[in-house]
């Protein structure tokens, strides 16, 4: 059995990479297991803890950047948000195909440390259309949606360092790319 894909999953906030990865992640052929991040952000409306996130303290998320617990971590408009390690490393040598849906900054960290990791960025229509898809989401006050958009028109640039930009304009078609860019690598993966 051979060690499981690393696929990091990008994009600015808002753009439906979570809404995409809904589309495919019961899709049995990519035998993806999806990474649950650890977060400082208080838990939304409806969201589980150890399911959406491991919500927890800055003192807890500071102590396991401390003891190298994390493969990747970042500050994003005031909270922290890291990957695992250890988590990552059982699932991909159980052979699963880990998905990793984090901002930009630590997909550049696992792109240093992981250089055989799969990118891909998702890319919103317009910028226009993210404004209303992260209004439309009431997730945020005014002024956490205005520091997620300036934050996102500098997160565009890093579009160059992305191996596959998919634009997320209709859900399904973004989900239907995606998936035959892992399809692909796995077979590829598999005549090695
Ligand atoms: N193709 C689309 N067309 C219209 N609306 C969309 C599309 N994709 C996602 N949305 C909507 O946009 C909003 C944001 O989507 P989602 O929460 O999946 O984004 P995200 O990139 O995961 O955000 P974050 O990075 O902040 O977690 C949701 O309300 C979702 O229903
Ligand atoms: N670098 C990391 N970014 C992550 C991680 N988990 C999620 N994220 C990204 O943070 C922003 C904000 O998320 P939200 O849930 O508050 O909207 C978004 O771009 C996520 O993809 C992580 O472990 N590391």
């Amino acid at each position: 059995m051979s060690r499981g894909l690393l696929i990091i999953l990008s994009g600015p906030s808002g753009v439906g990479k979570g809404t995409i990865r809904q589309y495919f992640e019961s899709n049995a052929r990519l035998n993806l297991a999806y990474s649950t991040s650890m977060t400082t952000r208080k838990p939304r409306n409806k969201e589980v803890d150890g399911k959406d996130y491991f919500f927890t303290t800055r003192e807890k998320f500071q102590e396991a950047i401390k003891k190298g617990e994390l493969l990747e971590y970042a500050e994003f408009v005031g909270n922290f948000y890291g990957t695992p390690l250890s988590e990552v490393e059982r699932l991909r040598d159980e052979g699963k195909n880990v998905l990793l849906e984090i901002e930009v900054q630590g997909a550049k960290q696992v792109q240093e440390k992981c250089p055989d990791a799969i990118s891909i960025f998702i890319i919103p229509p317009s910028m226009e259309e993210l404004e209303k898809r992260i209004r439309g989401r009431k997730s945020e006050p005014e002024e956490v949606i205005q520091e997620r958009l300036a934050k996102a028109a500098n997160e565009m640039k890093m579009v160059p360092n992305y191996k596959y930009i998919v634009c997320n304009d209709d859900p399904k078609l973004a989900a239907e790319l995606i998936e035959t860019i892992i399809l692909r690598h796995i077979e590829l993966e598999e005549n090695k």
